[in-house]
């Protein structure tokens, strides 16, 4: 589903990201992992657009993405999250997935002014799609509350339904465990491997918890000084010589 080549990221003298590799197979649950500045994030905003690659190529689906910008990358079905949480706060919990969804809202001048047909009807499917994924990430009883107002982890939910409205084929999930209790990582490994399961989402996503990265990874991608380390299942991961010495440590 996704490919990247020699990928590689400058700013200025510094490499970021240096001649990565990597492949994300459909309908996979992959984690890519590495110490603090080792170039994760800079590879995910060059995978969704956020940033041009200095060189190297992505394909997904077979087409090349590193020239699109962010928008037509996700209109493409490459969603992602960020590592702080960025919701339009003021707005309700349904608003928010209502706003996601503008590009498929019939909402040109005329037919917005005049509710046509066609402007009731996208409205009305906006917002069944807005209640059902407000349900799968179990936040229907928080619809009409501000976004600001609700509990972190609420919020990082929301902020998935909010990819989620997009029908997206990859979501990608940078630190979404980062600050939640032991409990809202268990549901958010439980929402994550519902999207797999049941959705047939493919999931590409940056996490230090290694409770959840071991359990729910069909994949793990290692990254360390910029550099692909390793590539492997959990269990490959973890008895990994190199990586222990570069990240996770001895148990
Ligand atoms: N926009 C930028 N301008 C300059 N340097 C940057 C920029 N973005 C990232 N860097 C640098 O690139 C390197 C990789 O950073 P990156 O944020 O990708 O690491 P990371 O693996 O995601 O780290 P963390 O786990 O702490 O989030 C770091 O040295 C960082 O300071």
């Amino acid at each position: 589903m996704l490919n990247a080549k020699n990928l590689t990221m400058c700013f200025g003298g510094l490499v970021a990201v240096d001649n990565v590799e990597l492949s994300i197979d459909k309908h996979q649950i992959v984690s890519m992992i590495g110490p603090n500045g080792a170039g994760k994030t800079t590879v995910f905003n060059c995978l969704s657009g956020f940033y041009k690659p200095t060189s190297g190529e992505i394909l997904f689906e077979n087409n090349p993405i590193h020239n699109l910008p962010g928008f037509k990358i996700a209109r493409k079905g490459l969603v992602r999250t960020f590592q702080h949480v960025r919701l339009f706060k003021e707005m309700t919990a349904i608003e928010n997935l209502l706003v996601a969804q503008h590009y498929s809202l019939n909402t040109n001048l005329f037919s917005g002014l005049f509710k046509t047909p066609s402007f009731i009807k996208s409205e009305a499917i906006a917002l069944d799609n807005a209640a059902f994924w407000l349900e799968q990430v179990k936040l229907i009883k928080m619809a009409n509350r501000p976004a600001g107002n609700l509990a972190y982890g609420q919020q990082r939910r929301l902020e998935i339904a909010r990819c989620m409205v997009t029908h997206p084929k990859l979501l990608m999930l940078d630190e979404p465990a980062a600050g939640l209790n032991p409990k809202e990582t268990k549901e958010l490994d439980e929402l994550i491997l519902m999207l797999r399961n049941e959705n047939g989402i493919t999931v590409l996503l940056i996490e230090h918890d290694m409770k959840l990265v071991m359990g729910i990874s069909d994949k793990i991608i290692v990254i360390n000084q910029g550099k692909h380390l390793a590539t492997g299942t959990p269990d490959e991961i973890k008895a990994n010589r190199e990586v222990i010495n570069a990240y996770l440590g001895e148990e």
